[in-house]
């Protein structure tokens, strides 16, 4: 009696129906559903509240059914994309979420940078995969990286999404994209002044922001570099730093 326990999920924070404001998806109605815990802490991470572990106490613990019940409020009921964030997402179980939100209509992306894979990969719609440049203070480990392309298979739609913050990152994404050929890739400067727990009111440097995709987009037409898509994050340009959107 009382059948399998519920697998649980560790959830920072639902929210939506926004934009996705990022990569691939960039402007496409979304329910987001950021989960807590990451294996990775980047210096310049703008949602360190779903990484650092003194937060912990603030993620929720949630059923797939109980997840999907608050995406549905969120909809309005009817089935949309939901963009599973983090923190890591593929630290999580997310199998059973993924089938449940499946039969119900709603399809799926996921964004994560690519240091664990989990063969439920091949359930996503879309795959984001953003490893980190240098100026994240994160090594790069390949054959992670190439084990989530396996486990995303044929049928997810993988694409690569690379912040960039200098000259260093740039280098290093033109080297990492080449041995990538097959996968879309889009560029994003990166945020220099996101906000942190200790300042979660901080407002973004726009001119500073402006300035490095400036640059972004310099840099890649004068090295006649057409296979990239340079993007801000979209949701900062509307929403500057504000959290939940
Ligand atoms: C917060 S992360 C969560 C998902 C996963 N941990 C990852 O990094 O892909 C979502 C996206 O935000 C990007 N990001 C985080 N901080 C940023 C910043 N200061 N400026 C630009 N992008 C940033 C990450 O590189 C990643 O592509
Ligand atoms: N609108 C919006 N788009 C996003 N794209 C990636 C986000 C993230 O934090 O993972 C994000 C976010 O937090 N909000
Ligand atoms: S991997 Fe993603 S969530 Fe984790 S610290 Fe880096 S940017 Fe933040
Ligand atoms: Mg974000």
């Amino acid at each position: 009696m009382g059948g399998v326990p519920a697998v649980s999920i560790a959830i920072s924070e639902i929210f939506g129906p926004t934009i996705q404001g990022e990569g691939a998806l960039i402007g496409v109605p979304t329910v987001f559903v950021r989960t807590g815990g990451c294996d990775f802490r980047c210096s310049w991470c703008d949602t360190l509240y779903a990484v650092e572990p003194r937060f912990k106490a603030d993620w929720q613990p949630m059923a797939a059914s109980a997840i999907l019940a608050e995406v549905n409020r969120l909809s309005g009921g009817a089935p949309l994309l939901v963009t599973l964030s983090g923190g890591n997402p593929a630290l999580q179980p997310l199998d059973a979420l993924l089938a449940l939100g499946h039969q119900q209509g709603h399809t799926f992306a996921m964004e994560t940078q690519g240091s664990k894979a989990q063969p439920w990969f091949r359930m996503l719609d879309h795959l984001t995969l953003s490893p980190k440049p240098p100026s994240s203070g994160m090594a790069f480990n390949r054959e992670r990286f190439e084990a989530c392309l396996a486990a995303a298979g044929a049928d997810t739609q993988v694409s690569l999404k690379l912040v960039i913050a200098d000259e260093a990152d740039y280098r290093w994404a033109r080297a990492l994209a080449d041995d990538y050929p097959q996968l879309p890739l889009y560029l994003q400067p990166c945020n220099p002044a996101p906000a942190t727990p200790e300042q979660p009111e901080r407002e973004t440097d726009t001119q500073e922001l402006n300035a490095r995709l400036r640059w972004l987009v310099d840099k890649v037409t004068g090295d006649r570099w057409y296979r990239a898509r340079v993007l801000p994050q979209l949701h900062v340009l509307i929403w500057n730093n504000e959290r939940g959107v």
